[in-house]
């Protein structure tokens, strides 16, 4: 990890570490790509106010996040699969996070279970949930949530149908995977990979697997899955879960200030401004280019964080500058996940906060409170 500098590197490491069905599962966007461009494009071009010969020498990255202590404003968002880019890719990306000193989301289409995770790590994580068709199933995951000691449920909003992702279709992207020659050859190609992944506690969805008795279902996992998702999925849902789930909430998926209008009336504690990291609406805004206006309307009365393209310290300074509490990256450590375990998600979350402390000290700020629109220049 000695040459490695940038989460750019990461992800070259990643993409050829990794078969190329999964990579690009991780990689790529909905459809066209627009919003996924988007939003890297309005992030980057949100230029910093240079300032000099402010004493910096006491800069510090740590913060709350939820009222609980953090190392630095950064969250590992939940992502699917992950075991999937690394055998047990949940656990290494979990223990990353907490070495850190910052929170991991765990997503319900995780390969590990609720409990494998909770099982091989020292403290509570947080648990990210679909709300699925079989109300039931979703009553037992937020119990075994609960039971696992989770500490916040991050309720995602913006899957109740599901933005094409061309390539996934392309690589035989599912869950058994679809095998071919081509497919055959990738994956002998990268036997550390499927040492790794053979290793690994499970190869499927570990939350869901056990709900599904039907042998047919489970062999066609991911379709089943997909025909799970539930359409009319609306506000009375999200009352539901409030009143099952007695600890933290958070609403992740907010684009559009109506809804995060809505969203402050749940008893929820906070919301993420997110297109999903350019995987659903393709044509929605930039997450960056939304966030100012959610930030006006709701960010009294709840804690807004923000999640799409970032890949730096730089970027996670962008988001507090506009607004955001703190910052959840999706790719940024899957990249990590998938070029190194545990080590590679280490070291994007090291990379990050680096660069955050340098920027802030360029920037002539020393707090993560400091940070506001006055960083900014026009
Ligand atoms: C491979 C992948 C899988 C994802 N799976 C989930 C998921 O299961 N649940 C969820 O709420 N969001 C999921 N997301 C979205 C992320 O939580 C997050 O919103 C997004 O990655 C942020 O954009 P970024 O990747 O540019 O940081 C996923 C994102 C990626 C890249
Ligand atoms: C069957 C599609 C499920 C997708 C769930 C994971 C996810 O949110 C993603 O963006 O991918």
């Amino acid at each position: 990890m000695k040459h490695i500098t940038c989460i750019d590197d990461l992800r070259a490491l990643h993409k050829r570490r990794v078969p190329k069905a999964f990579f690009d599962y991780c990689d790529r966007g909905s459809y066209a790509e627009e919003t996924l461009r988007a939003n890297r494009e309005d992030l980057q071009a949100i230029k910093f106010r240079q300032r000099i010969l402010v004493d910096v020498s006491r800069r510090d990255t740590s913060t709350t996040i939820l009222g609980e202590p953090s190392t630095m404003p950064l969250i590992l968002a939940p992502v699917g699969l992950l075991g999937m880019q690394h055998g047990d890719g949940e656990i290494h990306a979990c223990r990353a996070a907490q070495a850190a000193g910052i929170p991991f989301t765990q997503s319900t289409m995780s390969i590990c279970s609720i409990e494998d995770i909770a099982a091989n790590v020292e403290k509570p994580f947080w648990f990210q949930l679909y709300v699925m068709k079989d109300r039931g199933f979703i009553k037992d995951l937020i119990q075994r949530a609960i039971a696992a000691k989770c500490s916040a449920l991050v309720l995602t909003v913006d899957l109740q149908v599901i933005g094409q992702r061309h390539a996934d279709i392309k690589n035989g992207m599912t869950v058994p995977p679809e095998w071919s020659l081509s497919k055959l050859l990738d994956f002998a190609s990268k036997p550390a990979w499927v040492s790794g992944v053979l290793r690994g506690k499970r190869r499927t969805f570990g939350n869901i697997a056990g709900h599904v008795k039907n042998t047919e279902d489970l062999n066609r996992l991911a379709e089943w899955t997909a025909s799970q998702f539930d359409t009319s999925l609306n506000w009375k849902d999200v009352e539901w879960v409030r009143s099952i789930w007695p600890g933290k909430l958070i609403i992740k998926g907010i684009l559009d200030v109506e809804d995060a209008e809505e969203a402050a009336k749940t008893g929820a504690q906070a919301l993420v401004v997110s297109n999903h990291g350019g995987r659903q609406l393709d044509g929605a805004p930039s997450s960056i280019e939304v966030l100012p206006e959610i930030v006006d309307a709701v960010g009294s009365k709840m804690e807004i964080m923000f999640d799409g393209g970032i890949r730096s310290g730089q970027d996670v300074m962008r988001a507090l500058a506009l607004g955001a509490k703190s910052c959840m990256i999706g790719r940024a450590y899957a990249y990590g996940l998938g070029a190194g375990g545990q080590a590679g998600v280490a070291k994007a979350i090291d990379i990050i906060q680096k660069e955050l402390l340098t920027t802030m000290g360029l920037c002539g700020v020393n707090k993560v409170d400091e940070i506001d629109d006055h960083i900014i220049a026009v």
